[in-house]
């Protein structure tokens, strides 16, 4: 494969502690200037002490560079793989200032964040243009892949499996990250609500795909203020409401996320299966693509196509569902924060479809 201009791929990661020691720092670097209430930020810290400090997130990055290293061994791809996160160490400023001391020039960036959001999307965009200022590196980041195969396809190859021994009546619950409303609302562009839509899109597809009767879907980890909206229902809420409707059976897919991270591990499977514990309800969560042989190539499959466009050939990107391929480039307008105004890497003065 082709990875001309490239000469390397940089993992972009969000981080996460891996001491007690690192609890209160990491949750620090992850809140400042976001207006997170004291006793949410001390809740928080419960989850990771409740697992010895130590988030999974970094684990999961390492077996996930492991697997690249191979795949793109295995397919003769000769190119060196760097990793940088936006809250913890390694920092994404420090893989920056790595690339430019063994001479690299132009890396990709995979994010390991699927969807449009603020959090998903623009701050890493804002996190990548900063870890290079006054370093001569240049990034671009690859597109936005909820709708790719090498996503979609784990998600419902797991819930096809899950479904296969679940009792009739199981239905099946998409859950994702719940963002505030207005963040929702900037997704993609100003009015877009891309995060909403994509996540509707992919949680039909996998229904489609595994064969679901009866689906839905819901937002966990919510944080903010209570004053202010986030995206509902909540997934505990979503439960109780469901078993009032006669649901004796859920099984729980993590759209939101590609990995077995605090969100999946304590959100869902501590604090959701403990509300359907008390419930009586039959609850399975079925895994993240981790490092899915099929969610690994796609990394290289992205990185093949955005080389080729970087090079000025055709391509032929591949997307699933009603939301076309996700662009190379967002608009300038893009999941716009009010609260920040950094420069960005990565858009260009355009819109994306209709409103
Ligand atoms: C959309 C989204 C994703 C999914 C996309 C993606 O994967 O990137 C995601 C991932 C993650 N979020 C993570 C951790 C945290 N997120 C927080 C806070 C927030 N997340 C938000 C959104 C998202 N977050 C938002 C709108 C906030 C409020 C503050 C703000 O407006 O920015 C807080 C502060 C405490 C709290 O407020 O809950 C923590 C500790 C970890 C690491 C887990 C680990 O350690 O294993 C991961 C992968
Ligand atoms: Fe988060």
């Amino acid at each position: 494969m082709d990875v001309r201009p490239f000469d390397a791929l940089l993992l972009v990661s969000f981080g996460g502690p891996e001491r007690p020691e690192d609890v209160v720092p990491f949750l620090e670097n992850v809140t400042a200037g976001r207006g997170i209430p004291r006793e949410r930020l001390e809740e928080v810290g419960q989850h990771y002490f409740l697992f010895g400090g130590r988030s999974p997130i970094n684990d999961l990055n390492r077996e996930l560079l492991d697997a690249l290293r191979e795949d793109f061994a295995a397919n003769g791809v000769d190119l060196p793989i760097y990793w940088g996160n936006r809250n913890w160490d390694p920092y994404l400023r420090d893989a920056a200032a790595q690339m430019a001391a063994d001479g690299v020039q132009r890396a990709a960036c995979f994010v390991t964040s699927a969807y449009s959001s603020y959090s998903g999307c623009r701050q890493y965009r804002e996190d990548l243009y900063d870890a290079t200022t006054g370093v001569q590196v240049e990034l671009s980041r690859l597109r936005h892949y909820f709708n790719h195969p090498g996503f979609v396809g784990p998600f419902t190859e797991a819930t096809s499996e899950a479904l296969a021994t679940a009792p009739a009546g199981t239905h099946v619950v998409f859950v994702t990250h719940s963002i505030p409303t207005s963040m929702n609302e900037a997704s993609g562009g100003p009015g877009r609500e891309a995060y909403q839509r994509q996540h509707e899109s992919v949680a039909a597809m996998v229904a489609d795909g595994a064969g679901a009767e009866q689906w839905s879907l819901a937002y966990c980890s919510r944080s903010g203020s209570p004053h202010m909206p986030w995206l509902e229902p909540d997934i505990n809420d979503h439960l109780r409401e469901l078993h009032r409707q006669g649901t004796e059976s859920v099984v729980v897919v993590p759209i939101g996320f590609i990995s077995d991270h605090m969100e999946v591990i304590f959100d869902l499977d501590t604090e959701a299966r403990a509300t359907a514990e008390e419930l009586g309800l039959r609850f399975e969560r079925v895994e993240t693509p981790g490092a899915h042989p099929d969610f690994v190539a796609m990394i290289r499959e992205l990185l093949g196509e955005r080389a080729a466009v970087e090079r000025g050939e055709p391509v032929e990107r591949v997307a699933l569902g009603d939301i076309p391929a996700w662009p190379d480039l967002c608009p300038t307008d893009c999941c716009l924060n009010p609260r920040s105004s950094k420069p960005t890497i990565g858009s260009a003065d355009f819109a994306i479809g209709p409103a």
